[in-house]
């Protein structure tokens, strides 16, 4: 006898808590072995199923959908839905969701942590240790940049650069600048303790420029050479937004240079590759992607991903959706 439920693939391993909510309201097929699958096999696994639980790992586009046409939502669990080709969803009446506001102070504890770590050179200093080449006490050894009392600008100042700026300006003293593309309002203003800048003015005052911008073809590349060259040769960087936000092979060669003093990097281009001038420059710290890595915010990320799937499934409104959402699903 064959289930009236909905089919849904899960398309990456997840809490086994989860897929058993799920399998209360789906036929559940699940990648609990966590295998890398090819564009052609996530094609072949999706086929026939109505909905999908995907990460920032599967590309949804149009080939995807094209092969898929029972497909009606897939929801994310990330808050970064760059996977999604949004538009092509749209144009085929598939709903995307995303997993917004229970990652954001997670995230920016991280953003801080990889900030600190980098300006005061915590892994290159504990290479050093480990590698037994600390022999004597020097003046000038491992000397870093402060955090307290610096400027910190922000590309990106929604949810998670709010976060980072709060911490900076009310835990820190750091002077906080920040740029989007629109202003906040004067209170947010006010409560970050931060003020709006140009794009060139920030990179030009910072001392520390932290990325937390999302991906689009707007943001790619938002720092390249032409940008590094703005900056302080005292100043850090680091992205937690995405690869492809900077141009990992012209900050390598900065960083070799020393045009910049140190860069942090939980993201890459074409990750999980990454530039592999990235790992032999030593003024820079490489995290695997990790900077909503708790586990509880990994709980409340697949949570709210099921969620979506559940309300939609119970005939409610998804509940976080980035695609238009048609009349009779809201
Ligand atoms: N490393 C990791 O594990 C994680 C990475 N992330 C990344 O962080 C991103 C941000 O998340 P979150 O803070 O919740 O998102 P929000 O949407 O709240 O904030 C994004 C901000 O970026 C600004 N922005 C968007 N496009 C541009 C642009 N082209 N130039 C300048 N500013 C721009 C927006 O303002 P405006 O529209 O006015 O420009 C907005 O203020 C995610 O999209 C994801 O890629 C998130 C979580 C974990
Ligand atoms: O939420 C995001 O946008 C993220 O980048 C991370 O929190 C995820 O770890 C990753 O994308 C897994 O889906």
């Amino acid at each position: 006898m064959s289930s009236s439920k909905p089919k849904i693939l899960v398309a990456r391993a997840v809490f086994p808590e989860t897929l058993a909510r799920l399998a209360q309201h789906f036929e559940v097929e699940s990648n609990q072995a966590d295998e890398t699958w090819s564009k052609d096999q996530l094609i072949a696994k999706l086929q026939g199923k109505q909905g999908a639980f995907t990460t920032g790992s599967e590309r949804i586009d149009a080939a995807v959908l094209d092969a898929c046409p029972e497909l009606k939502i897939c929801a994310n669990m990330a808050v970064g839905y760059n996977n999604f080709d949004v538009d092509a969803m749209a144009a085929r009446g598939v709903l995307g969701t995303n997993a917004p506001d229970v990652l954001t102070e997670t995230t920016a504890d991280f953003g801080f942590a990889l900030l600190m770590a980098t300006a005061r050179r915590i892994t290159e200093s504990e290479h050093f240790l480990r590698a037994g080449k600390w022999e004597k006490w020097s003046y000038d050894m491992f000397a870093g940049s402060d955090i307290h009392g610096s400027t910190l600008g922000i590309i990106g100042m929604g949810r998670i650069g709010q976060g980072i700026a709060r911490r900076g300006a009310h835990g820190f003293g750091m002077n906080v600048i920040y740029h989007n593309r629109s202003r906040l309002d004067a209170a947010l203003e006010a409560e970050c303790k931060a003020s709006y800048v140009g794009k060139e003015e920030l990179l030009k005052t910072a001392d520390h420029v932290v990325l937390v911008v999302p991906y689009s073809p707007a943001s790619h590349h938002t720092i390249g050479a032409a940008e590094i060259a703005l900056m302080k040769p005292t100043a850090t960087l680091v992205n937690i937004a995405r690869g492809g936000i900077v141009d990992d092979a012209a900050l390598a060669v900065a960083l070799r240079e020393k045009r910049i003093a140190a860069a942090g990097l939980d993201v890459f281009e074409g990750e999980p590759k990454v530039h592999p001038d990235l790992l032999t420059v030593p003024n820079v710290v490489l995290t695997p992607h990790i900077a909503s890595a708790t586990v509880p915010t990994r709980r409340a990320m697949a949570d709210l991903a099921a969620d979506n799937l559940i309300a939609w499934g119970t005939g409610k409104g998804p509940l976080t959706p980035v695609t238009p959402v048609p009349a009779a699903t809201k």
